[in-house]
């Protein structure tokens, strides 16, 4: 009996180190962590670790553009070539990665959609309303939201000479994205300001919850396990008092008065969305899409922006000094406006190069072919994913030069017309690309063309732990924690 378990261990031993050796076969040609080629766990780690921006910056550092990350992924860091796998025409779609975001499993939202041709039909529903076009006071929103902020740093958070007022800057900003995107999204502000706290610890559970299915995402069988019928009753419902369930709540109540017999019509978002033609489930879906997709990606961005200011006196006098002088010149209006914000040259390098920096998703975001591929000049076959490295993507040093690894918002002001676009083409990478592209890229363009000025022109701000300003987990999207800060106002 024992020799019958000893050849049945053998057996399954062998064939285990087998499918292995084939797995590895298919893309020994491409170089990589040695480990990688036989398992998934290098990447599961690194995703979990919290370090995959920087580790696959690392890899195609060490190995080259193309690189091989997981038995059946590779990783590519030339920005050309991403650009070219993302395009409208290109043979690449969405690997099936992107399932492990499916909010309402079995269905599918924008963020999870995979099906290239149900997903352009979708976006045709959803563009109108993102495009902003359809909504009403879609800036007058903004403002007033970055109003009620300005408020609430004015009513408790101001530092004086005689006394400091630490702040985690990294939360507060977040209450104001959130209550922005809920009030263009819903038409009206979930209150995070005026309670000035995580009151239903939304953005404590999705700090919590990113990371694992960031993870998840790469144990497809683990995906169809929890999305199943065991698995869902695990999944947030809108009958939970935390996290999500509260947001998943008002999205079903506010989607419900917009159908049925006494329906509602408003110029939101969510009002455009129903206009052209989303069903309810899809919009109770789509509605909390908006708000997973459009809050944290924003206050990222800010929180990154500030940071990188605060911390480089001579990146901050310039900033402020490009907006005093705006606003001694009469082409800063109170508030200031998307174009006029447009015209200043070194807030926007700052913007951008915030965006190159610290890119607020981080994840591989595969692509997969049914047809073999030529990338980076290597063969690959179809069924392989092909993640992007934003790190090595973000700092090509053939596109922003030998300092690439710095925050220099002065490479966008001195650039050529021709540098420029070609710095521009690569990051706009980091909202993705062509029909899966970001939807709410033009409103969070005019959030953070608004905000950056209206906090410099009113406030300086130091930041308080000199030794590590902010904390960063790159977990595939970018968690950021404790930017501590001390803020005067202004004479
Ligand atoms: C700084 C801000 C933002 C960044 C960096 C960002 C980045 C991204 C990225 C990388 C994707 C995935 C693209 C892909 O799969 O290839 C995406 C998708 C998406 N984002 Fe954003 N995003 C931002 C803000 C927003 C905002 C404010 C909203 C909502 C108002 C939004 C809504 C969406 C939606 C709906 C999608 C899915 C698009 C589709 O599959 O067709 N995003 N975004």
């Amino acid at each position: 009996m024992r020799s019958a378990w000893i050849t049945l261990a053998c057996l399954l031993g062998a064939y285990v180190a087998f499918s292995r050796f084939r797995a590895w076969r298919r893309l020994a040609h491409v170089p990589g962590p040695k480990i990688a080629g036989f398992t998934d766990l290098w990447l599961i780690y690194k995703t979990w670790r919290g370090s995959l921006f920087e580790d696959l910056g690392e890899v195609c550092k060490r190995h080259g553009p193309l690189a091989r990350i997981a038995p059946n992924h590779v990783v590519c860091g030339d920005p050309r070539e991403v650009r070219r796998l993302w395009a409208v025409r290109s043979q690449f779609d969405r690997a099936s990665w992107y399932k492990g975001f499916r909010l309402d499993p079995p269905n599918d939202c924008t963020l999870s959609m995979c099906d290239a041709d149900i997903h352009t039909a979708l976006r045709a529903k959803l563009a109108p309303g993102y495009g902003g076009k359809d909504i009403v006071g879609l800036h007058e929103h903004i403002d007033e939201g970055i109003a009620r902020f300005v408020q609430l740093l004015e009513d408790k958070y101001l530092s004086t000479p005689d006394q400091v007022v630490s702040v985690d800057f990294s939360r507060k900003v977040q209450y104001m994205t959130l209550d922005i995107i809920s009030k263009i999204a819903f038409g009206g502000a979930f209150g995070f300001m005026d309670n000035d706290a995580d009151f239903f610890r939304y953005i404590k559970t999705t700090e919590d919850t990113i990371p694992m299915m960031q993870m998840f995402a790469l144990i497809p069988w683990l995906v169809d396990m929890l999305q199943g019928p065991l698995g869902k009753t695990m999944m947030p419902t809108e009958r939970d008092a935390f996290g999500l369930g509260p947001i998943m709540a008002t999205a079903k109540r506010v989607v419900a008065e917009r159908f049925g017999e006494k329906k509602v019509d408003k110029p939101d978002m969510l009002g455009s969305f129903v206009r052209h033609g989303l069903d309810q489930r899809e919009a109770e879906s789509e509605s909390l899409v908006q708000i997973i997709a459009g809050s944290d990606t924003t206050a990222t961005a800010l929180r990154t922006i500030m940071t990188h200011v605060m911390t480089n006196l001579d990146v901050y006098r310039r900033l402020q000094a490009e907006i005093d002088q705006g606003i001694a010149e009469g082409r800063i209006s109170t508030p200031i406006t998307d174009a006029e914000a447009r015209k200043l040259p070194y807030l926007q390098g700052c913007i951008k190069e915030g965006f190159r920096i610290w890119p607020p998703i981080t994840g591989v975001m595969p692509r997969i072919s049914g047809e073999d591929a030529t990338v980076c000049g290597v063969h690959i076959p179809a069924g392989t994913n092909v993640a992007w490295s934003a790190h090595a993507a973000l700092r090509d040093r053939e596109v922003f030069g030998a300092d690439a690894d710095f925050y220099r918002p002065d490479r966008w002001v001195r650039a050529t017309e021709e540098q420029y676009r070609l710095m521009d083409n690569c990051v706009d990478l980091c909202f993705g690309s062509g029909r899966w592209g970001c939807l709410g890229r033009p409103v969070a363009t005019i959030e953070l063309n608004k905000m950056v000025p209206e906090l410099l022109r009113r406030f300086d701000f130091a930041a308080l732990n000199t030794e590590r300003p902010i904390v960063n987990k790159f977990h595939g999207v970018l968690i950021q924690q404790d930017l501590i800060v001390q803020i005067t106002k202004r004479a």
